[in-house]
């Protein structure tokens, strides 16, 4: 049997009559990283609160087949890392790192703060003030406090949430190579679809408390599920069995439940010159365009299909001719 760390089984989390979190089942291999993404409210923050122990949860909680519902916060061995770091403004950055490490020596807690900083990419920062740190080093501080006494998992709630975007890929890229570097066990909550897929070996997509699905990005993608995970992650439109059977894609074995061909993002592109030569592919009309990181993209009306994205290699106006053609390698049946 695989090793596990972090099991949860029959998971919930209660609020008056409100059900947060409703029965999750999550198995974690040690050292394996776990992105939960959903909406806001999907009940993300409850069930990482309800690990940390700062929540009071049904079902159960198991650190190595070892229950740690009995186990108050501070005893669970559990780092945790927030928004907004939290970071102690009357502390520099060095005694921040060194908030954890109480009962060290002086001179090894030194070298452990030294460490974390490079590890963090802040070397030398140990004398600087809070109040000086840009968002983004703030934040690695607070990482670098959380790692600092290193915990046998560590729970991030939206870590890098109130930074832009920009720095928000470079650092969801260092959380990426620093988690793995140090081998942590990590659970990551966001709300941001990228980030998951960056930081993750595997994603769980949350709705309504309830844990809809959990695999890695590859599988997410390849395999969503259900038409409710295909939506959250961007899929669409969703055709029914005959009109993909028209496309060339007839349905693949096996049981389907609803028996859709979802369209991942960028399924559908066209062949340019071919609309002119009514050429193969799909007419279609554009009903708009515009120049999204670098890739043309018009919304069109396509034969057979309705209003969709459709990838072009130039910019084109409202009213002109497409030929759409479909890639299958970018979609999946739901
Ligand atoms: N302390 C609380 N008391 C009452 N209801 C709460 C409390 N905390 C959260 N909730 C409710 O529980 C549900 C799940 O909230 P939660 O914060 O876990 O979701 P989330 O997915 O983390 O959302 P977000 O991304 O907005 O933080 C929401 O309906 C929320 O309003």
């Amino acid at each position: 049997m695989p090793e596990i760390a972090l099991s949860l089984e029959g998971l919930s989390v209660s609020y008056g009559g409100l059900r947060a979190v409703d029965g999750v089942d999550l198995d974690m291999a040690p050292g394996e990283v776990v992105a939960l993404l959903g909406a806001s409210g999907s009940g993300k923050s409850s069930l990482l609160r309800a690990v940390a122990g700062l929540e009071d949860a049904e079902g159960s909680i198991a650190w190595r087949g070892e229950s740690v519902v009995p186990v108050p916060v501070h005893r669970r061995g559990f780092g945790l890392m927030f928004q907004d770091g939290q970071l102690f403004e009357h502390r520099d950055v060095g005694g921040n790192i060194a908030y954890g490490l109480a009962g060290m020596a002086r001179q090894e807690r030194d070298r452990r703060v030294a460490e974390m900083l490079e590890l963090v990419g802040l070397s030398g920062y140990e004398g600087r003030a809070i109040a000086t740190l840009s968002g983004g080093q703030a934040q690695r501080v607070a990482l670098a406090r959380a790692l600092a006494p290193r915990p046998r998992l560590l729970l991030l709630d939206e870590p890098l949430s109130a930074l832009d975007r920009a720095l928000r890929e470079q650092l969801a890229a260092d959380l990426r190579a620093i988690l793995r570097d140090q081998g942590t066990t990590a659970l990551y909550v966001t709300h941001d679809q990228d980030e998951a897929m960056t930081v993750a070996d595997r994603v769980g997509i949350m709705s309504a408390g309830r844990l809809m699905r959990v695999g890695s990005p590859e599988e997410l993608w390849s395999d969503p599920g259900s038409r409710e995970v295909a939506e959250f992650l961007g899929f669409g439109p969703f055709l029914p069995a005959k009109t993909a059977a028209r496309l060339g894609l007839p349905p693949a074995d096996g049981p389907q439940a609803s028996g859709l061909l979802a369209l991942a993002p960028g399924a559908l592109g066209s062949v340019e010159g071919e609309a002119e030569r009514g050429g193969p592919g799909l007419e279609a009309r554009v009903v708009s365009c515009r120049l999204r990181r670098g890739q043309w993209e018009a919304v069109a009306d396509v034969e057979g299909l309705g209003r969709a994205t459709v990838l072009t290699a130039r910019p084109h106006r409202p009213g002109d001719r497409l030929a759409v053609v479909l890639d299958p390698a970018r979609t999946a049946w739901v």
